[in-house]
């Protein structure tokens, strides 16, 4: 009997699923709330509508983002979320018996990435079988790079909460790290900078608002204008912030980045950087979209940088291409391994 598959990037910001010969069917916020403690806890919402939640909720509703800096920081709260998601998947009929492939960061811990395989093998679905993916293979076959066969791949993956760089040959991966730094981490300092300066909170809504208008990796002179509560007033208020203010704010992860992109191309072997200097640089992940970031890169490294329209769903495409080829999946399943580490 053909099994159902799925591929499934569990992102720090989104979750994206994608189901064999239908495409991306799902692509929700890693949020869950829940009510309840220990075993009564139960969810009452999860992705975008527990999103909305934030900030608003009675205090006998807990909303949680149980995934940080690309590892599952809360299994529990994970399992809920991934259980109220296959309702979204399977409707009342219980998903049971379907493969799936879930991609994992190269640069964590076994036991960290065995922690992904958990989420489903442990939640109602039941599973015939898990297969974890590192996920700049499965970025890479998402770009549609010819994975098996080019000698040097080199992908920066701006995400929520990472940033994974990686250099990839003859489809395996060379080397990558992962930086505790994406689109969050921006949202987090703005949050910071207006209570302190301006006097006023705004939510994280707000936050991703400003960043997308005003964060940009190179100087641009804009303003943008949110609502906010007056922390001395104690009145909701509008709150006008100019990109002047945010840049010195983000500066230095900005150079972070672009300072291990170099880093690790100085230390790629000869042959392998060749390549990568001929094709470019890939740019993916939804912070990749924060302006001036391919220029940044490019000035840095003094290579062609590469964007994509598709880049908050590079991932789960290649991993939606194993699905469907599962051949040549089985060559990239990572073997689980003891996770005692
Ligand atoms: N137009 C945009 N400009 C800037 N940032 C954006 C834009 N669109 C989305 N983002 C940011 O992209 C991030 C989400 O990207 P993505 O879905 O690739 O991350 P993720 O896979 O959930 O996280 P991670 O890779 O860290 O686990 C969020 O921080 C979001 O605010």
């Amino acid at each position: 009997m053909a099994h159902k598959t799925y591929g499934i990037d569990f992102g720090t910001g989104t979750v994206k699923v994608y189901k064999k010969s239908d495409g991306i069917i799902l692509n929700e916020r890693t949020v869950v709330a829940t009510v309840g403690k220990g075993p009564q806890q139960r969810p009452v919402a999860i992705g975008d509508k527990a999103y909305e939640m934030f900030e608003k909720v009675p205090p006998n509703i807990k909303v949680s983002f149980p995934l940080e800096n690309g590892v599952i920081s809360h299994m529990g709260d994970m399992i809920s979320l991934w259980n109220f998601m296959l309702e979204k998947l399977s409707g009342k009929r219980k998903l049971k018996n379907a493969d799936f492939y879930i991609a994992v960061p190269a640069d964590i811990r076994e036991v960290d990435k065995n922690a992904y395989s958990r989420v489903v093998s442990e939640g109602e679905s039941k599973p015939h079988k898990v297969f974890l993916i590192h996920k700049p293979i499965a970025d890479a076959l998402g770009l549609n790079l010819d994975v098996e066969n080019s000698r040097g791949i080199m992908i920066v993956n701006v995400g929520a909460d990472t940033t994974e760089i990686s250099v990839l040959s003859l489809g395996g991966i060379v080397v990558s790290k992962l930086l505790p730094y994406g689109g969050n981490y921006f949202d987090e300092q703005i949050i910071n900078y207006i209570r302190k300066e301006h006097n006023f909170v705004i939510g994280r809504k707000s936050a991703e608002q400003i960043k997308k208008s005003l964060v940009s990796a190179v100087p641009v002179d804009e303003k943008v204008t949110v609502v906010g509560r007056n922390v001395v007033k104690g009145l909701p208020g509008e709150v006008t912030v100019a990109s002047s203010e945010i840049f010195p704010l983000v500066q230095g992860v900005f150079m972070t980045i672009s300072a291990a992109v170099r880093s690790m191309l100085e230390r790629t072997p000869p042959e392998i950087a060749s390549e990568i200097a001929e094709k470019g640089i890939y740019l993916t992940g939804g912070s990749s979209w924060i302006r001036g970031m391919d220029q940044l890169v490019a000035n840095e490294t003094r290579y062609r940088i590469n964007t994509t329209k598709h880049a908050q769903r590079t991932v789960v495409s290649g991993l939606g291409y194993l699905a469907e080829h599962p051949k040549t999946a089985a060559r990239y399943s990572i073997p689980l391994k003891s996770t005692k580490d």
